[in-house]
C-alpha cells in the first residue's frame, strides 16, 4: 500500500496548496538601510532565490520558466514564514514564477515586502560559454514579463544583472538598456533602479551616461572579497551596495586547507555565542552593506535574524577585516572583476 500513498501525496499537495497555505510570518523588527536618492527604506537582509535554487531549475529538464517547482515554492514560503520581508529574484534564475506562487498562496501583504528583480542581458561565463539574453529587446520587456509571472504591479528594485552588452549576448547597448531602466522607474514599474556585477570602471562609464543615477550595485562581497575600490566609488557616488554569496568564507576551505580566518571565526563565534554564518552576515551588515543569503532549511532561515541582536566590537570587526584581506577568493565573474579594469 505504501506506493499508493506515494502516488496520491503529490495530488493531495497540489489540490490543497492553493487553498490552505496562508501563513503568519514571524513578527520581526528588521532594520532598514535608506537608499540615497529616493529615500526608500530597504530591509537590511534579503532571501535569495538564485544560486542553489537557480541551479535546481536549470539542471532539471522537466523544469522551465513556465513550470512551478513545488520545492522552491515551499522554500520561499518558509522564508516568508521565518520573517524575511525582502526577496531577491532574477529573470535568469527562472524562479519568478515560484515567487509569484509563494506570494499568492501565503497571502502576505505586498506593501510589507521588498521585491528585487533583475533583467537578464545575456552572459559570458568564466569558461567562455555565451548565454543569450532572456529578453532581446531589453529590460522593459523583461520586467513586464516578470511582473506578470509574479502577479505584481511593481517591484521595489530592478537591476541590470551584469555588464555583458555585446552582439553575442543581446540586441541592445548598455546606453539603450539604461534608457529603458529610466523609463521603467518613471512609469512606476520599479521604485528603484540599479545594476549588479559592475566593477568601479564600468560603474563610472554608466554614471557618465545616466540621467537617473543607479541606486544599487549588487556584487560578490565577503571577508575574502572586500572590493575596496568599488566600495569607495559607491560611497563617493551614493550607490548602495548589496552583497551576494556572503557566506563564502565558510566554504573557501577545502578538506585539509586551513584558511587564515578559520581560527578567528571559531574564537569569535565562541565569544559572541553565534554560529559562523551569523558572524559572517553580521560583519557584512556592520560594514554598511546588505547581505543576500539563502537556505533550503527553515531552521537556518530563522537563525539568520540573530545578526541583528549582537554587535561586533570594533577591534573584532577590524581583525576580521584585516585577516580576511590577507587571502583572496572570488566565486563568480573573475572575467569582470579580475581581468577587466
Ligand atoms: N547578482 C548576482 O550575480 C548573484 C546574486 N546572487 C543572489 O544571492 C543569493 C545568495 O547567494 P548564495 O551564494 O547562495 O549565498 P550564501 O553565501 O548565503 O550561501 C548560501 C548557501 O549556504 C548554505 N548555508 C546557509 N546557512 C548555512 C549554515 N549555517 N551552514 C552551512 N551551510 C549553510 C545554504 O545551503 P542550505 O540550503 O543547505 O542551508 C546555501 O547553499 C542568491 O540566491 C541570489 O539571489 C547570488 C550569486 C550571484
Ligand atoms: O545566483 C546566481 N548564480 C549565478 C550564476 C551565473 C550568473 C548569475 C548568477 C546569479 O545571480
Amino acid at each position: 500500500m505504501e506506493y499508493i500513498k506515494d502516488l496520491l501525496l503529490p495530488l493531495k499537495n497540489s489540490f490543497f496548496s492553493n487553498r490552505s497555505s496562508k501563513i503568519i510570518p514571524a513578527m520581526r523588527n528588521i532594520p532598514t538601510f535608506t537608499l540615497p536618492h529616493t529615500g526608500d527604506k530597504i530591509p537590511a537582509v534579503a532571501f535569495g532565490s538564485g544560486s542553489k535554487h537557480r541551479l535546481r531549475k536549470w539542471s532539471d529538464p522537466k523544469l522551465s520558466k513556465d513550470t512551478v517547482d513545488e520545492t522552491i515554492v515551499r522554500i520561499i514560503m518558509d522564508a516568508l514564514k521565518a520573517g524575511f520581508n525582502h526577496l531577491d529574484t532574477a529573470e535568469s534564475y527562472l524562479t519568478r514564477i515560484e515567487i509569484g506562487e509563494a506570494l499568492k498562496r501565503s497571502g502576505v501583504d505586498r506593501s510589507k515586502l521588498w521585491i528585487t528583480d533583475k533583467y537578464n542581458q545575456g552572459w559570458i561565463l568564466d569558461d567562455g560559454q555565451v548565454l543569450r539574453s532572456g529578453s532581446p529587446s531589453g529590460p522593459y520587456e523583461s520586467l513586464k514579463k516578470g511582473l506578470k509571472m509574479m502577479g505584481l504591479k511593481y517591484v521595489d528594485l530592478f537591476l541590470i544583472h551584469g555588464p555583458y552588452f555585446n552582439p553575442q549576448t543581446c540586441d541592445i547597448t548598455l546606453e539603450e538598456a539604461w534608457k529603458q531602466m529610466e523609463r521603467i522607474q518613471k512609469e512606476g514599474l520599479a521604485r528603484n533602479i540599479g545594476v549588479s556585477n559592475f566593477n568601479a570602471s564600468r560603474l563610472r562609464k554608466l554614471y557618465e551616461i545616466a540621467d537617473v543615477k543607479p541606486q544599487v550595485d549588487q556584487v560578490e562581497y565577503h571577508l575574502y572579497e572586500q572590493e575596496p575600490d568599488l566600495i569607495e566609488f559607491c560611497k563617493d557616488h551614493d550607490i548602495f551596495v548589496e552583497a551576494y554569496t556572503p557566506l563564502t568564507p565558510m566554504f573557501a576551505s577545502k578538506v585539509g586547507e586551513n584558511r587564515p580566518l578559520n581560527p578567528i571565526i571559531d574564537k569569535l563565534c565562541h565569544k559572541y555565542h553565534v554560529e559562523p554564518n551569523q558572524l559572517l552576515l553580521r560583519w557584512v551588515y556592520q560594514s554598511g552593506v546588505l547581505p543576500i543569503t539563502t537556505s533550503s532549511k527553515l531552521s537556518r532561515m530563522t537563525e539568520t535574524f540573530k545578526i541583528f541582536d549582537f554587535e561586533l566590537e570594533k577591534t573584532d570587526f577590524d581583525l576580521l577585516q584585516k585577516v580576511g584581506k590577507s587571502f583572496h577568493y572570488r566565486h563568480y565573474f573573475r572575467n569582470i572583476f579580475e581581468n577587466d579594469h
